[in-house]
């Protein structure tokens, strides 16, 4: 008897959705990290999960009984050029749960082995980049940010090849779907309508289930993504995160954040920000994220056309006011965060003027953007009385801001920073302390910095005594792209 069950609901759909799986154990799999409160809160048996047979599944060596793995079929734009046939190359769909809020959540093995769709890949994953994946993910949930959740890390006593051997291992996701916008591009490529309907009832029905009743339902679908990608874009830019390879294979029907790869968040303030080599043209800077999720919510359009209306001329310009709801909608949310960010309870006329001049001020002097919203939200800064070091250079910024701050109805100054203090975190996983940790674990087996950067991260706005050296920028010398780059 196993303690182990899923619903396998991704396999209800057409067989050319998915390819089944064919497992390949690996040589000695151990567990690095298995997440409590979340398999907790997915309904699963935390005791068999970290047995021998919970390890067994973890590692895609060998299923319980029940879990037919599959691996999902989707093509995608990376980089601007459209690839037909994509599809998880080292992922694996294991089966979803509801979890005790109701909401179905799936959850997916990646870097267990070679499927159907792994071209020349090897299927697996190296240390490094779970281990990124596993903090990042998990300290953008902690930051409120909607994304993916890591469920275990496991290593699987094998290497991998990358520039150089490397220790491989698996990491456990949970999504609510791991549908993606090239998912649908996948069967719009292949004139596959009736997949293509399939699939939009399917994300209809998983994440967005009020809008079957709406009188067009596919628009309303196409509204509802654009929408949750503008909040989400918003979000990452609110908290300087920049996702790094925004394809529209990484970009989720859902509105979470999906692949880690060579994401990172922002020190200094600068819009034209990339962390990854594979980015060198800055394509995905932190600044053009807006831009680029719009340019990726397009291609979704495109292939929604057939769903839209009888014919393309008449889809075309339902498309495109749909797509017209983008830029409003992520300023609406985005003025917003900002607006709770600086502690103001209501909007004035040169409230983005006010924001931009900050961001000039903080670009001149190379302000850490985490530091400086910190600092901000603190009775010093709101006061003028004891004004942090870190914001003597933004005086006349100050001045105005506080003018701002005078002029709205009466609340106590903690209140106010105990407010600013819930929405401007301390800690962020900073690069060049994941990166340390990568080091810690990958050349001597030392997961101490994971678990310690792990804990910090996951209580970001919380003043954690001792933990200062979380809190400081990279000293020019620290500073760092990725050495272990998305795979
Ligand atoms: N080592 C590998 N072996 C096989 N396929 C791979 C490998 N690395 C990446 N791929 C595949 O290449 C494509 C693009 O990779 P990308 O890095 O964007 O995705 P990923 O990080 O593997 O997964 P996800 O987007 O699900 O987080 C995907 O189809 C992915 O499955």
């Amino acid at each position: 008897m196993t303690s182990f069950s899923l619903r396998q609901t991704y396999s209800q759909l057409p067989d050319h959705f998915y390819a089944s799986a064919v497992l390949t154990p690996v040589a000695a799999p151990r567990l690095i990290k298995l997440n409590g409160p979340l398999a907790q809160s997915l309904g699963l048996d935390v005791d068999w999960l970290s047995g021998p047979d919970g390890l067994a599944m973890l590692s895609g060596s060998c299923m319980p009984q029940g879990v037919q793995p599959v691996a999902l079929a989707y093509a995608g734009h990376q980089f601007g050029h459209f690839v037909p046939q994509l599809g998880d190359g080292r992922a694996l769909l294991l089966g979803d749960v509801t979890d005790a809020s109701g909401q179905v959540r799936e959850i997916q093995l990646k870097g267990s082995g070679r499927t159907a769709y792994s071209r020349r890949g090897d299927g697996r994953a190296a240390l490094g980049p779970v281990l990124r994946e596993y903090v990042v993910s998990e300290a953008m949930a902690a930051l409120g940010v909607p994304t993916t959740r890591a469920l275990a890390a496991v290593i699987t006593g094998e290497q991998v090849m990358r520039e150089t051997p490397l220790p491989g291992a698996v990491i456990a996701r949970v999504a609510s779907s791991h549908i993606r916008v090239g998912t649908f591009q996948f069967f719009a490529a292949r004139q596959d309508l009736t997949g293509l309907r399939a699939l939009a009832d399917f994300a209809i029905a998983r994440h967005y289930p009020d809008v079957a009743q709406a009188p067009a339902p596919y628009l309303a679908l196409l509204e509802r993504v654009i929408a949750a990608q503008a909040d989400l874009v918003a979000q990452w830019m609110l908290k300087g995160f920049i996702h790094g390879v925004m394809n529209t294979d990484n970009m989720a029907i859902s509105g979470e954040t999906i692949d880690y790869g060579p994401c990172a968040f922002m020190e200094q303030y600068d819009p034209t920000t990339v962390f990854s080599f594979i980015d060198e043209r800055g394509r995905y800077a932190y600044g053009n994220q807006p831009s680029m999720a719009l340019w990726d919510l397009t291609r979704l359009a495109e292939a929604l056309l057939p769903l839209l209306a009888e014919d393309e001329e008449q889809a075309v310009p339902v498309a495109q006011d749909a797509l017209g709801a983008f830029e409003g909608r992520f300023q609406a949310t985005y003025l917003a965060g900002f607006r709770a960010k600086l502690g103001l309870k209501t909007e004035q006329a040169d409230d983005t003027d006010l924001f931009r001049s900050l961001l000039e001020t903080m670009q001149e002097t190379q302000a850490d953007f985490t530091q400086t919203f910190r600092a901000l939200s603190s009775e010093g800064a709101i006061s003028g009385e004891n004004v942090p070091e870190l914001l003597a250079a933004f005086g006349p910024w100050l001045a105005r801001w506080r003018q701002r701050l005078a002029g709205e109805e009466e609340g106590t100054v903690s209140a106010r920073v105990a407010a600013m203090q819930k929405v401007n975190p301390a800690f962020i996983p900073r690069n060049h302390l994941v990166e340390a940790m990568i080091r810690a674990a990958v050349d001597e087996g030392d997961f101490s910095k994971f678990e310690a950067l792990l804990a910090v991260c996951t209580r970001p706005y919380d003043d954690q005594p001792g933990k200062e050296a979380y809190a400081r920028p990279a000293q020019p010398s620290e500073r760092v792209r990725h050495t272990f780059c998305g795979t």
